[in-house]
């Protein structure tokens, strides 16, 4: 095993920088061949990443931080046979929560070591990989406000959703899909790989990232005597009961609209119209803690 861990520092609170004190006590790691590299700007880990997979000496890379950081990490080791590894550090996580990986630093370090694998889908946007949930609409505008404010962290994502949820008006949408033309007003618009934005909030409940599928969300915007209703739902997992929620599976599709802000898996990005949408199944190595296979009853993570 030669471990190679790529930290982005500012993830979350900032945690990844104790990494490599953490690790040096953790008796599980004693005496096994592990570096640490930590990214310098937005877009480094991917570098870092690319160039790490070029030297042919690791076994595994871990990215360390949230949904952004493995975005880069998982997106430049599409197709290794290198062991893509999370220890969510993020605020959001939602890739990582969806494979069953604690938010707790050592936990998921030992994770990282459970010799479980999946193979798992990636889906392509306009040329760039997303592993987790994407978007155009509200949660876009999530993204590009939160990317404004000097302060990372949940709080600003909750003043961010705050603060769009009174600006934000529905769009309306041309979507082609499984032979069909669809014309839809949304005011959310997510393309789901895996099930969650993060922090457990489900907008795909019935995604999987071994079906070849993505997961087309559209939601109306809610009423606001719906509001907690639609909070509660997306919290438990229960958002496809709702009324004002539709969901599509497809292998591909066209989306078109007045579009130009998006997210990548919660990092803000621009993309105008068409979006052409490809899921690229089982392209991704993927370690799986052991005990997500118990919760899915499911030895061979096939129903992750
Ligand atoms: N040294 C750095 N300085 C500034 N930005 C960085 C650095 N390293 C990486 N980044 C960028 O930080 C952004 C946010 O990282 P990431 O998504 O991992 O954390 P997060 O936003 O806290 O978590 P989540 O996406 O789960 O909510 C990414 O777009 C990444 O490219």
């Amino acid at each position: 095993m030669h471990l190679l861990f790529i930290v982005n520092p500012v993830s979350g609170a900032g945690s990844g920088k104790k990494l490599p004190e953490i690790i040096r006590f953790m008796p599980e790691y004693q005496g096994l061949d592990y570096e640490i590299l930590f990214s310098e700007y937005a877009g480094h880990a991917r570098i870092l990443a690319a160039e790490a997979i070029k030297k042919k000496k690791y076994t595994h890379i871990i990215a360390v931080g949230g949904d952004g950081t493995v975005n880069e990490v998982g997106g430049a080791l599409y197709g290794s046979e290198i062991a893509f590894g999370i220890v969510s550090i993020g605020s959001g996580n939602g890739f990582a929560r969806h494979l069953g990986y604690s938010t707790r630093m050592k936990k998921a370090l030992r994770q990282v070591l459970s010799g479980a694998y999946a193979y798992v889908d990636m889906l392509e946007m306009n040329g760039l990989y997303s592993l987790n949930v994407s978007g155009v609409g509200f949660d876009a505008e999530v993204a590009h406000e939160f990317n404004r404010l000097k302060r990372r962290g949940v709080f600003s994502y909750i003043y961010a959703g705050l603060k769009m949820w009174f600006r934000y008006t529905e769009q309306e949408y041309k979507i082609t899909v499984n032979g069909k033309i669809l014309n839809e007003r949304c005011f959310i618009l997510s393309f789901a790989n895996s099930s969650q934005f993060g922090n457990n909030a489900s907008i795909a409940p019935h995604a999987s990232l071994k079906d070849g599928l993505v997961d087309i969300c559209l939601l109306k915007r809610p009423k606001y005597w719906n509001l907690v209703p639609f909070l509660f739902a997306l919290m438990s997992a229960r958002i496809d009961k709702m009324g004002f929620y539709k969901e599509i599976q497809c292998p591909e599709a066209l989306i078109e609209g007045n579009i130009y802000r998006v997210h990548i898996d919660g990092d803000a990005a621009f993309m105008t119209s068409p979006i052409y949408l490809k899921v690229h199944r089982a392209v991704l190595k993927t370690v799986v803690p052991k005990y997500a296979h118990q919760r899915y009853g499911d030895p061979e993570g096939s129903s992750l």
